[in-house]
């Protein structure tokens, strides 16, 4: 049976970059597959670097004026924008199962998160307050204003094609910034409609440009992170191209948000309530098929109840039904490669090979339509030498261990380099709260395990990286501060 979208606002479908408000082309193309079926969906541009220097040239002429504009304008076009992708909701929906595979229900609820961002942000724009201070000198006054900090560079993965450049779009606009979004390539059909609602919300040409490139992404990051005009790079991807972007970006001395990789522990105490945490455990795990940086990754369960809980665990998980993302009969979609199946397996087989158990063995699904199908697997008897304690498997495998007490299973939780999220299972407060301080994490979640929203404080610590998505805090990441000193007053009396 093939399925194929049915889009009703046939423009969201494009087929060019866009750079300073035109829509542009260029002589090499590249495809974009339907991971659910391998057929190609959309011919893109696969632009040389030169369109990188273009659309920052465009990006920091229109800061120029953007830069100028009142909060309110600019809180107008966000409101706008999220009307229009409210109002494409469901085209944009089958558009990210189409170009990601994931469920089209879970694609409903991400085109509601991307655009939340821009809900919120509209709000938080006219908010950029600044300070009023009283220094030692008592002839002088100080104020001080948050500015936008010029043209942003914004690079953004596969797993969330529309929510993960919106997080990072809707702040930078808010506060006066301009963009060059590069999305990941393979996924970039979701940007571009997403640029394209900009272009009918009205941001004026040369705000948001997308370009694309399918084989050098490396060349169009350096290009970024090298360039005097960009002032900022936000990404969010794995913690090494982090690293390297970190790397090219300190001779111009950027200022950087980077989302990177996360290793999330879900530690559930005797106490707590265990249906409660068995459905929240499997719904963090396998949100996006695992595919998410804050989904479970290593599952700690007390001893008291730990059989219980796989018992339980293993049985929700037996019922998911795997199929194409727009297959309503389906309760998850596909992976988006092979080689993101080849990283649970080698997970599976390390394990495996060191004494665990895989009470639900799931694997390869290719009857489904394409190589990149995988039922879940379960294991059990998972230990603390295992590769999948220590490394983020970024795909379907349910690995539970066991432990003994709250100091012990801190350590474990705390024993990796990553620090995005954590999630936290007991009824008892102490407990919760205690753990929760203890834990090195940017997130913990409690007795939840689907927590995100535009309006928390979304980031990690250690090598999960730095700078916070969404929330109050947002627009911090797109302004600076700047201090105004007013000398040699004289009072009236
Ligand atoms: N935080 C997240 O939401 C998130 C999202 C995707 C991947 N990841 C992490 O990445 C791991 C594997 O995924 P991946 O291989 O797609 O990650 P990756 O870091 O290789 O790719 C992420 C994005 O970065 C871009 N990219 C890759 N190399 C680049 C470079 N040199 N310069 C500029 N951009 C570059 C790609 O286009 C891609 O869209 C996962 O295990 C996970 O830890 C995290
Ligand atoms: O994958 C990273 C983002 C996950 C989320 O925002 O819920």
């Amino acid at each position: 049976m093939t399925f194929e979208p049915a889009f009703i606002n046939k423009n969201l479908i494009r087929s060019q970059a866009y750079i300073n408000g035109q829509w542009v082309s260029s002589p090499k193309t590249y495809q974009i597959t339907d991971p659910a079926s391998l057929k190609t969906i959309a011919v893109l541009p696969d632009q040389e670097v030169s369109a990188v220097d273009e659309a920052v040239d465009a990006a920091a002429v229109a800061f120029k004026q953007f830069k100028t504009t009142s909060p309110r304008y600019r809180a107008g076009l966000l409101r706008k924008l999220y009307d229009l992708m409210m109002e494409n909701a469901e085209d944009l929906a089958q558009l990210i199962t189409w170009e990601n595979g994931k469920h089209l229900n879970e694609a409903r609820g991400e085109v509601k998160y991307a655009a939340s961002y821009f809900e919120w942000f509209a709000e938080e724009a006219p908010r950029m307050y600044g300070h009023t201070i009283s220094p030692a000198n008592p002839s002088n006054r100080v104020m001080t204003r948050k500015e936008p900090i010029g043209v942003c560079g914004i690079i953004t993965p596969w797993n969330f094609p529309a929510a993960m450049g919106c997080r990072k779009i809707a702040p930078a606009l808010a506060a006066g910034c301009t963009v060059v979004v590069k999305p990941d390539s393979g996924t970039a059909l979701s940007t571009l409609a997403i640029a394209y609602l900009a272009e009918q919300a009205g941001f004026p040409a040369g705000t948001v440009n997308v370009v694309l490139s399918d084989t050098q992404t490396p060349e169009f990051g350096l290009r970024l992170c090298e360039s005097k005009k960009v002032k900022k790079i936000s990404f969010t991807g794995s913690t090494n191209v982090g690293k390297l972007l970190m790397k090219q970006s300190s001779s111009t001395l950027k200022k950087l948000s980077f989302e990177l990789g996360g290793n999330a522990p879900v530690i559930v105490f005797d106490d707590a309530s265990l249906d409660h945490a068995v459905e929240q455990a499997v719904a963090s795990k396998f949100r996006g098929l695992g595919q998410t940086c804050v989904c479970a990754n290593r599952i700690y369960v007390q001893s008291g109840i730990y059989d219980k809980f796989a018992e339980r665990f293993v049985k929700t998980v037996a019922n998911f039904t795997v199929g194409h993302g727009l297959d309503p009969a389906a309760t998850h979609g596909c992976l988006i490669n092979e080689r993101a199946i080849n990283k649970v397996e080698e997970h599976v087989k390390d394990a495996v090979s060191k004494g665990a158990v895989a009470v639900l063995p799931g694997g390869r699904r290719p009857e489904l339509g394409s190589p990149n199908f995988y039922s879940p697997t379960v294991l059990t008897g998972v230990t603390q030498d295992m590769q999948v304690a220590n490394e983020e498997t970024f795909g379907p495998l349910g690995a539970l261990i066991k432990f003994e007490t709250a100091e012990e299973v801190i350590e474990y939780a705390n024993g990796v380099d990553h620090g995005l999220a954590s999630y936290v299972f007991s009824e008892n407060y102490n407990t919760i709260l205690m753990v929760s301080e203890a834990l090195e994490a940017g997130m913990v979640s409690c007795n939840t395990g689907l927590f995100t929203d535009c309006a928390i404080p979304f980031g990690g610590v250690k090598e999960s990286g730095f700078g916070r998505e969404g929330s109050l805090y947002g627009l911090d990441d797109y302004t600076t501060i700047k201090t105004i000193t007013i000398g040699n007053l004289r009072p009236f009396v």
